[in-house]
């Protein structure tokens, strides 16, 4: 039977793509008679992470990838190797009489693959390629793996079937996805939406370009094998614009060149802001994604809105915004979470009054690992104060091991006896709760974007999925208790998304002193919102996925990241209850006085 994949999709693949590589399938050759002999010796377990390098390997030789193929066992990126039509056509009885051991053929969607000195090598074990031996696959292989699987052994294929053209289509870099509910309303076909211009669809289209072709690639082996984000990548996006447009809409941004004029710094709103965290949150790189500047976007405007010097202010801005150096917000501490008041670093004006000694611990500060200015949230004389710190003398940080990639740079962060200069202080002295308090609206409304966007891929997962797994004859989406359970998904994800766009669009429009009054509730709700139904997606997402939805590789792998990971978007900028408290403490603020 031939069926029409669903992990992938539509039409027209590989018209772009380079010649067949001959020194690849050199090497494949080479490496498969190292498998074998290393394979029969080892175990499953370890002839699963084998399989994963020796393919990294030769790709790289092969100078098909850059460094980003390199350790991670089930790294693969659709992006990472691009495929080569095979020029050779084949009947299919020609196929037919490949089913021995020294060759063993098969076909996937019209493709030839010649499995021979794979077989012994293939995670899934040799008897099941056995069985297809000379056969279509297509079927079989696509209610097993992930398209990329076949990008990724692309020099097994030899040739097509005469006078077929494959269905599928690797996605391209900057695609939409066709799936339905995989991508927010405004960007479907026919469906027309008032908030977002000419200037959001293009930067929309040049962030996702950039997201498939330099992110996507190093989110996932970042998150793999827990590296920090690597420099070219911080040098890439600032001269792309793009770290300065992850602080949200402001003066920072004029003037600045943002993805080759894909929309100009002075014109960039919250719409904006919306999209660029949604865009990189397709990564599905929970680790990575906080690992990728989440410190800068909640630390830095602290020091844009509160330094007193401004040549001070820009040195610092701008060793930030060049990538030369990195900064991270230092609020929590094991004594307080989203009690603010509640912190216990002090710092201690020195008897000339030019510095501050600082002494203390911080947990759970995003980025501190690597970072070089901690935004920090102390205790001095008559209440809190926010202080710029730099790592020196002093300032020590640990990796915390959390639930998701060491990407992130969790750290726990030590100051002891740390001497800052008072030209250091954000705002006023004692009045540091302002500072801190400020941009906690946008944190929690960005948060809020990326958690939302993350369900939406997971909607898609599951829909993708449901419609190509076969189980009890039929396929996961022909029961209706799976299709209940994509209904409750799809409902929540498209409620929140119209729900962020309304409150996206009050800030446009609301003077930020209004929005202070006005907004941290309904964002507080918001964020609340989203939380909660990541939690009803990770559990009915597990359950449509079964076992898959709890493996780390495979076609799974982003239903147990996200199951995984879903709890820290929870926590993060406020619990899930303080939030839902603040906006309905909010509520009974604006109160009408008279009873009703
Ligand atoms: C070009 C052909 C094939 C390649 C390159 C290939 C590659 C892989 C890889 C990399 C995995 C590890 C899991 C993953 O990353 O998805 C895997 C698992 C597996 N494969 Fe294949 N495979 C091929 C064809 C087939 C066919 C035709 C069948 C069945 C008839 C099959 C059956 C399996 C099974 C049963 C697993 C284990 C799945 C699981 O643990 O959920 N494979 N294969």
């Amino acid at each position: 039977m031939h069926v029409k994949p669903q992990q992938a999709c539509v039409e027209g693949w590989r018209k772009e793509l380079p010649p067949p590589v001959n020194i690849l399938a050199n090497q494949r050759r080479c490496n498969a008679k190292l498998r074998r002999r290393h394979v029969s010796t080892t175990d499953r377990g370890n002839q699963l992470d084998f399989v994963g390098c020796a393919v990294s390997t030769l790709a790289n030789k092969a100078s098909q990838s850059s460094h980003y193929l390199d350790t991670a066992q089930n790294f693969q990126s659709s992006q990472a190797i691009e495929m080569a039509p095979p020029a050779k056509t084949f009947t299919r009885d020609e196929v037919r009489e490949h089913t021995t051991e020294d060759s063993l053929w098969c076909v996937i969607d019209s493709i030839v693959y010649d499995l021979s000195e794979f077989v012994m090598a293939h995670p899934g074990g040799e008897s099941v390629l056995h069985q297809v031996a000379g056969q279509d696959a297509t079927t079989a292989f696509y209610n097993l793996h992930r398209q990329e699987v076949l990008t990724k052994y692309a020099d097994l294929a030899i040739g097509t079937i005469e006078g077929e053209k494959p269905q599928v289509i690797v996605p391209q870099p900057g695609d939409l996805s066709p799936v339905p509910y995989a991508e927010p309303l405004w960007l479907v076909q026919h469906f027309k939406n008032p908030y977002y211009s000419d200037s959001h669809r293009r930067l929309q289209k040049a962030l996702r370009e950039f997201t498939d072709k330099h992110l996507l690639p190093e989110a996932q082996e970042c998150e793999t094998t827990g590296r920090h984000i690597s420099q070219d990548m911080i040098d890439l996006m600032s001269k792309k614009g793009i770290l300065h447009m992850r602080l949200g809409p402001g003066k920072h941004l004029h003037g600045v060149d943002l993805l080759d004029g894909a929309v100009k710094g002075e014109e960039f709103d919250y719409f904006h802001d919306l999209i660029v965290a949604q865009e990189f949150s397709r990564t599905m790189t929970r680790g990575f994604q906080d690992g990728n500047m989440a410190g800068m976007t909640i630390g830095l405007t602290a020091v844009l809105n509160f330094a007193k010097d401004e040549a001070w202010k820009k040195t610092i801005a701008d060793s930030v915004f060049s990538g030369k150096k990195k900064l991270c917000l230092a609020i929590t501490e094991a004594f307080a979470g989203s009690d603010v008041a509640g912190l216990r670093t002090t710092a201690e004006r020195t008897p000339d009054g030019k510095h501050f000694i600082v002494n203390g611990t911080k947990k759970w500060i995003t980025n501190g690992t690597f970072c070089d200015y901690f935004v920090t949230g102390v205790r001095t004389g008559k209440g809190l104060s926010v202080l710029l710190i730099e790592r020196g003398e002093g300032v020590e940080t640990k990796p915390i091991k959390t639930s998701y990639s060491p990407a992130a740079g969790t750290s726990y962060v030590t100051f002891d006896n740390v001497k800052v200069p008072v030209e250091n202080l954000l705002g006023e002295e004692n009045k540091g709760i302002h500072v801190i308090l400020s941009n906690f609206n946008h944190e929690r409304w960005t948060m809020a974007c990326g958690s939302i966007r993350v369900s939406r891929m997971i909607v898609e997962e599951c829909l993708k999925w449901a419609n190509q797994r076969l189980v009890f004859g039929k396929r996961l989406i022909d029961q209706p208790v799976i299709r209940q359970k994509l209904a409750k998904m799809i409902s929540l994800v498209e409620a929140n998304q119209s729900w962020l766009e309304t409150v996206t669009y009050q800030m446009c429009h609301m003077p930020y002193k209004l929005q202070a009054q006005h907004l941290a509730g309904p964002i507080g709700l918001l964020k609340m919102s989203i939380t909660r139904t990541a939690h009803e997606l990770a559990d009915e997402a597990v359950q449509i996925w079964g076992g898959r939805g709890l493996t780390q590789t495979g076609m799974g792998k982003h239903i147990e990241m996200f199951h995984r990971t879903y709890k820290f978007d929870s926590i993060l900028g406020g619990a899930e209850e303080i939030l839902g408290d603040l906006g309905v403490r909010q509520a009974v603020k604006n109160f009408p006085k008279a009873m009703l």
